[in-house]
């Protein structure tokens, strides 16, 4: 049979650079073991895989919004706006919200393609939301809106990237969407590190002289990303470090990339999410000083609407032929999913104090936010009494990120299994307690250290158990390796 014509080795090298840890080989054996669970129950010492792997909270239980989850239904079948039995089975605002979007929708036709940049009348709604919200204004104009954050991302990538020596300032750890983008359109990641002895603070005489020591090497760094609250490391900004970041861009000429998908997952009280543009705006810098590209996503949040991938990019202080230029690309996938674009407009216009379902509404968002907060506790408490393990706290976000010291040992059996330190850890915590977890070499790490990453988001009664599972795993490895 002839060679086909398709092979490994001759695939585009970008792709074969790529990775993307977060469903990497610990996630792929897990999914094995799931399979055997099923095959063959009891073959395994736990009966069910614990995916702490992925911020995915509807995949582990968390129910949707009550008031989203009515109006999607109403503006998918807007015949039920005709019926009289609707006005018992949904509530009076969540009925007049589905009928306004449905009128500024083209015929009232959510099967229809959108303008590229989303649905004129949600992008004013969301305009006002971030309005609402920073308290200087938002232009729907500026507003892309995208299938999840991720599309967005990968559409700043490719607008900036030009060649292997464009770089881009990413924080490390960071979430591998951005090492992956950057791989995938073939430019440089230029590492700023996240100082895990001050809670993944970042000192901007670190980003100078990372930036001198990339453009001395002949790289020209385009944009710096900035993921906050952050993923792995769950850290909220202080606003001042985000006054040093705002300037740094300034005056370095940097795209200023503020990844915000989890502004809404606060759980410290001395902490508040500011968004980028409020702070540049009230430190007086507008579109001709600083040229930023904010990201959000339904995704996180207290929604966790991630399968219906809805989120927007706002972009401001591009010129007006650059941004034709970023019309041109999103028009080429003509535009992003409707329901996605209607969940955008309502996280960022929710029931307020007065309307209908205000009551329910806050209730369940509160219950979610403080329940995770609980669990984010819970989980970072448990860590930090395990021998050899600190974990910082988790201000916000969804995860936290340990890290583990590991004996000389346990080093040397990860290298003659070929396998990353952290990544022989996982594997053996998969395959004695069915927990998965993503090691932390899939975000990048100061070299030497070793960390993993557990989501916060299994269902509270089951964490329990997961700590006592966990506790009993990493004693019997330490006993096992200890020096
Ligand atoms: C910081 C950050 N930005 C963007 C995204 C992309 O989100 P959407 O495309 O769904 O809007 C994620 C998803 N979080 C990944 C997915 O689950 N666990 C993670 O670390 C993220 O954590």
């Amino acid at each position: 049979m002839a060679a086909p014509a398709v092979a490994v080795d001759n695939l585009n090298p970008k792709v074969l650079k790529c990775e993307y840890a977060v469903r990497g080989e610990v996630v792929m054996h897990a999914q094995r073991l799931q399979q055997q669970l099923q095959t063959q129950p009891g073959s395994l010492p736990f009966d069910e895989i614990l995916y702490c792997n992925i911020g995915n909270p509807q995949s582990l239980g968390q129910q949707p919004i009550t008031f989203f989850r009515e109006v999607l239904a109403l503006c998918d079948h807007p015949c039920l706006l005709e019926r009289e039995e609707t006005k018992s089975l949904f509530s009076a605002d969540a009925i007049s919200r589905a009928t306004n979007i449905l009128a500024s929708i083209p015929g009232r036709a959510t099967g229809a393609y959108s303008h590229s940049q989303g649905i004129k009348g949600l992008r004013d709604a969301i305009a006002a939301g971030i309005t609402a919200r920073d308290g200087f204004p938002a232009n729907a104009d500026d507003i892309f809106l995208t299938d999840g954050a991720s599309p967005g991302v990968h559409m700043m990538m490719q607008l900036l990237i030009r060649n292997e020596k464009d770089g881009i300032f990413c924080p490390i750890p960071q979430y591998p969407l951005y090492s992956a983008s950057i791989a995938l359109h073939g430019g440089a990641l230029v590492p700023y590190y996240l100082d895990e002895s001050t809670g993944w603070g970042l000192e901007v005489s670190d980003l100078k002289k990372q930036l001198e020591d990339a453009r001395s090497k002949g790289i020209d760094v385009r944009a710096l990303v900035v993921i906050n609250p952050g993923n792995p490391t769950g850290q909220v900004l202080a606003e001042e470090n985000q006054r040093d970041i705002v300037k740094f861009c300034k005056n370095e000429g940097l795209v200023l990339l503020a990844d915000e998908v989890y502004q809404e997952n606060i759980y410290v009280d001395n902490k508040k999410f500011n968004s980028f543009k409020k702070i540049a705006r009230s430190m007086g810098y507008n579109e001709e000083d600083l040229t930023l590209v904010s990201f959000q996503s339904v995704s996180k949040g207290y929604y966790g609407e991630c399968g219906k991938r809805g989120g927007y990019m706002e972009i401001t202080g591009f010129s007006a032929p650059v941004r034709e230029q970023i019309y041109k690309v999103a028009s080429v996938n003509l535009c992003s999913n409707i329901t996605g674009q209607i969940l955008a407009s309502l996280v960022m216009n929710a029931p307020k104090v007065g309307d209908a379902s205000y009551a329910s509404y806050k209730a369940e968002k509160d219950g979610i936010l403080q329940s995770l907060a609980r669990r984010a506790k819970a989980l970072e408490d448990a860590f930090n009494n395990l021998e050899g393990i600190t974990c910082n706290k988790a201000e916000g976000a969804m995860y936290l990120f340990p890290q583990i010291r590991l004996p000389r040992k346990a080093i040397e059996a990860a290298k003659a299994a070929k396998k990353a330190p952290d990544a022989f850890y996982a594997l053996r915590l998969l395959e004695t307690t069915g927990i998965v977890v993503v090691p932390g070499s899939g975000f990048g790490q100061v070299p030497g250290t070793w960390h993993i990453r557990c989501t916060i988001l299994p269902q509270e009664e089951k964490i329990p158990a997961i700590i006592s599972h966990f506790k009993a795993f990493h004693e019997s490895f330490m006993a096992k390796y200890r020096d």
